[in-house]
């Protein structure tokens, strides 16, 4: 080998797809996967690209969803993950199913395949050597707890954290503005100058003991017994709280006071909702202290009964779950690199991405921005308006600074990428006016259209900048 070797640790979804993409550019890599000297709580096997639990990279309908809009620009970057899940398909409607072992295998063998990969099985139990120049950490949600322990002290208290609390997060075009409204609490105004910063959602007592009958009723998930990890008191899922005491939540997260109704200023509120922006583009909403354990469908139900989210659409549902994560937006560049050390890239669910899918999407930039570096040339991830963009946005820079709520993992969804708002068709071809429905449909075709034209602008601009 001529060129000093790109280390990608950690033989997931993630590491498979940046080895594969580091050496298709050219560049010789050397993947280090654990498995099987050491397990994970989770894996079963040795093979490369395990998937743990469901055999599902979700949606493929490229026009209106957004994970099938990633699969189809991973498609067109020779991403090996996509490959062999075609390949190993099984049926399964409008998702791409894959048969688990014949995906791993397919993975496996084109990598163990590839003239410029070497595959190292050894557990990375520290910070990699001084000499490793260009190494790509993409060790999961269950990185060795040695590794886990080396990152944190490069990066410092509270900027790892291993498990996630999520409350759901909402899309602002779902919520009922006639009967919700924007407000701080005392017409507080935060840092920058918003005195506006929450929407809230009235409830009153006949609907608050409603909705605590529900919550305390609803079918919850359990922890695995490796996913036994003790709560601290500022996530307490809501329905401990609730437990508790019928009227905790009315003293905590959903206490009415300071705060009128703008749509009815003189009634007076028995318990009130908030919901906090949740990115910078101000589409996605979180619920202020709803971290839960409510199964997905419980929690659809349940948060559907509170007025002004009746027709709610989730960009994701609460749920808590191990899941050791960067705090992204503060300790990467939009190259992937730690800032502090610029030599450790970071791919897959370790960055703050959610899935099968995304942890493979960021692993594919990783692996690209990784080899252009080697090789001497420029490259950029992909603009925003991209489903890969925007994930890469969302991890470096796309959440709000500042704010209590911490950054926290997401899958992709049509509320990371820019509105499209403007440009969408309010008729038919007949002339007939579209319903919501329809309209929201739409705007999502328009907004995959935008993605892979603008996907193929950059394509074209990344060979011509290699040709040079
Ligand atoms: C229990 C569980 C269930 C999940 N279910 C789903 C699901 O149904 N659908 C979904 O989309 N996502 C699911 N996820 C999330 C899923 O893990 C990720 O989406 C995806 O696997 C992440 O890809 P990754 O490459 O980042 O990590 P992984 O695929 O986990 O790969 C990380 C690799 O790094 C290796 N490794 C760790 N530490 C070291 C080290 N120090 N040295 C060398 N190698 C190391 C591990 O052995 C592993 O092979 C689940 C996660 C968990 C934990």
């Amino acid at each position: 080998m001529t060129q000093k070797p790109i280390h990608v640790i950690g033989g997931g979804l993630a590491g498979s797809e940046a080895a594969w993409q580091a050496a298709q550019a050219g560049a010789p890599v050397i993947l280090h996967e654990m498995r099987p000297i050491r397990g994970t709580d989770a894996h079963q096997t040795d093979g490369l690209a395990e998937m743990v639990c469901s055999n599902s990279f979700r949606s493929d309908d490229w026009e209106h969803n957004a994970v099938g809009l990633l699969h189809a620009e991973m498609r067109r970057l020779d991403s090996v993950i996509m490959a062999a899940a075609d390949l190993s398909q099984v049926p399964a409607g409008g998702a791409l199913a894959v048969d688990r072992d014949g995906f791993s295998a397919e993975v496996t063998r084109r990598i163990e395949a590839h003239p410029l990969i070497t595959i190292a099985r050894e557990e990375i139990a520290g910070l990699p050597p001084a000499d490793w120049d260009s190494v790509i950490v993409a060790t999961g949600p269950l990185t060795s707890p040695a590794l886990a322990q080396a990152i944190l002290d490069l990066t410092g208290e509270g900027q790892l954290a291993f498990f996630d609390a999520i409350a759901p997060i909402i899309h602002l075009d779902s919520i009922d503005m006639s009967v919700a409204w924007r407000q701080s609490r005392y017409d507080k105004e935060g840092p920058g100058g918003d005195a506006a910063a929450y929407i809230n959602c009235p409830m009153d007592k006949a609907q608050y003991e409603a909705f605590i009958d529900a919550l305390m009723a609803g079918p919850k998930s359990e922890f695995k017994e490796w996913e036994n990890v003790p709560y601290f008191d500022g996530c307490l899922p809501i329905e401990v709280m609730a437990e508790r005491g019928r009227e905790t939540l009315r003293h905590g997260p959903m206490k009415p006071v300071g705060l009128t109704n703008a749509h009815n200023p003189t009634e007076k509120a028995y318990a009130i909702v908030q919901l906090r922006q949740d990115n910078a583009l101000g589409t996605l909403w979180n619920m202020v202290g709803f971290q839960t354990k409510l199964k997905h469908g419980a929690q659809t139900e349940v948060f559907r009964t509170i007025p002004g989210l009746q027709d709610a659409q989730f960009a994701r549902l609460g749920g808590l779950h191990r899941n050791t994560f960067l705090n992204s937006p503060r300790l990467l560049d939009r190259q992937l690199r730690l800032k502090v050390q610029p030599r450790l890239r970071f791919a897959g669910q370790v960055t703050g991405v959610e899935g099968y899918v995304e942890s493979a999407g960021i692993g594919l930039l990783a692996g690209r921005l990784a080899a252009a570096e080697r090789l001497g040339q420029a490259l950029e991830a992909p603009p925003a308006t991209t489903a890969l963009g925007a994930l890469v946005n969302h991890i470096t820079g796309g959440h709000l600074e500042g704010q209590p709520a911490s950054f926290q993992p997401m899958n992709i969804n049509y509320g990371l990428l820019p509105p499209i708002e403007d440009a969408t068709p309010k008729k038919a071809d007949d002339g007939r006016r579209l319903k919501p429905a329809e309209r929201g449909r739409a705007r999502k075709r328009l907004a995959s259209l935008r993605a892979l034209d603008d996907l193929d602008a950059w394509r074209g601009a990344v060979a011509s900048a290699a040709a040079e």
